[in-house]
């Protein structure tokens, strides 16, 4: 950790932010697969709302690679994560980055990891019970892009993001309490469900995505699909009844008007709604400005609770797997 000016930034972000001083960047492509692709999408959120010049997009590692965007080459910024840093389409993903000459930027939770070594630049995260929200991935990730838009564009609001984020742990800790019999009864209620889906749209969709793929699909082996709540019009609500089961996420930034028409047909219709509304969220010590940025860190953590009550009440614990890490894929 350093000092930069008043704030304190994580130390690997801030060499990431120093090896861009003096470089020409257009371009930022955040590339990862599942859970690790779904924290990137509030980024580019941010990236679309923030960035007067600079543009990006969000990748499926393999498809980044066989796409192959003909802009990418040495003006652009490649940010890659892996929590295992093994994923081979995120490492090839590197590997391309790099002989395209971008720079590379390999989040991971494991600093000698493939996907490490591949990255001309690591930033090394904390996961599970004990890490810190500030240094998770989505806590420096959130640093890096509002340090790029910082350095590269002069965006002023870097520093009220780093205390944002420095008081995000305690905000964390709250939530948790505050949600605690919430998540159990979700867990007592839902656990006998074979569908369950979600909702949401733009800060927050990302986290409604890894909800429905990773938590439901991966780890419960619960049917599902993420809803976009702007496309919930144009198909999904057909499927909307007393005994489908929903969750719903309302979140504080501009799209949030998207998420309240949703919700509003699915009271009309439905009865097995689940609604996470982070105006419901004590978001002390996060800047008024960012809270639309910072509310999806919130309900994915609050989430979490409910898919660990999920997980205890189904005796189907979050680690089981049939064909991940298991079999030939
Ligand atoms: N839920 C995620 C999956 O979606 C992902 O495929 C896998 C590998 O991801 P990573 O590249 O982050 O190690 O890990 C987790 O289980």
């Amino acid at each position: 950790m350093m000092v930069n000016s008043q704030v304190v930034v994580d130390q690997q972000v801030q060499n990431v932010l120093d090896a861009l001083k003096g470089r020409t960047i257009n371009h930022v492509y955040f590339v990862a697969c599942g859970g690790s692709s779904a924290i990137m999408y509030p980024n580019k959120y941010i990236m679309d709302r923030e960035a007067k010049n600079i543009s990006s997009d969000v990748y499926s590692s393999n498809e980044f690679i066989h796409r192959s965007p003909r802009k990418l080459g040495e003006n652009s910024l490649v940010i890659l994560c892996s929590m295992s840093g093994t994923t081979p389409e995120t490492v090839k993903a590197a590997e391309f980055a790099r002989q395209k000459g971008a720079l590379t930027v390999g989040f991971t939770n494991q600093e000698t990891s493939p996907l490490a070594q591949e990255s001309e630049l690591v930033v090394k995260y904390q996961w599970g019970a004990e890490s810190i929200a500030f240094n998770t991935n989505l806590g420096l990730l959130y640093q890096l892009t509002m340090g790029v838009l910082n350095v590269l564009e002069g965006n002023d609001k870097f520093d009220k993001m780093i205390n944002s984020l420095t008081n995000l742990q305690a905000v964390f800790e709250k939530s948790a309490k505050q949600y605690e019999s919430l998540a159990q009864q979700f867990g007592q209620d839902y656990k006998d469900e074979k569908v369950i889906y979600t909702m949401a749209s733009g800060a927050n969709y990302g986290i409604a995505y890894s909800y429905a793929i990773c938590i439901l699909m991966e780890m419960q082996w619960i049917h599902s699909n993420a809803v976009h709540s702007g496309e919930y019009f144009h198909g999904p609500f057909e499927i909307i009844d007393k005994d489908v089961p929903f969750i719903i996420l309302l979140g504080l930034d501009e799209t949030r008007p998207l998420d309240e028409r949703a919700l509003d047909f699915s009271k009309k219709y439905g009865e097995k709604l689940v609604v996470l509304d982070a105006k419901d969220l004590d978001l002390t010590g996060i800047d008024e400005e960012l809270k639309g940025y910072i509310a999806p860190l919130v309900l994915n953590h609050v989430l979490r609770k409910y898919a660990e009550q999920l997980a205890d009440a189904r005796n189907h614990p979050l680690s089981k797997r049939r064909y991940m890490w298991k079999v030939e894929y």
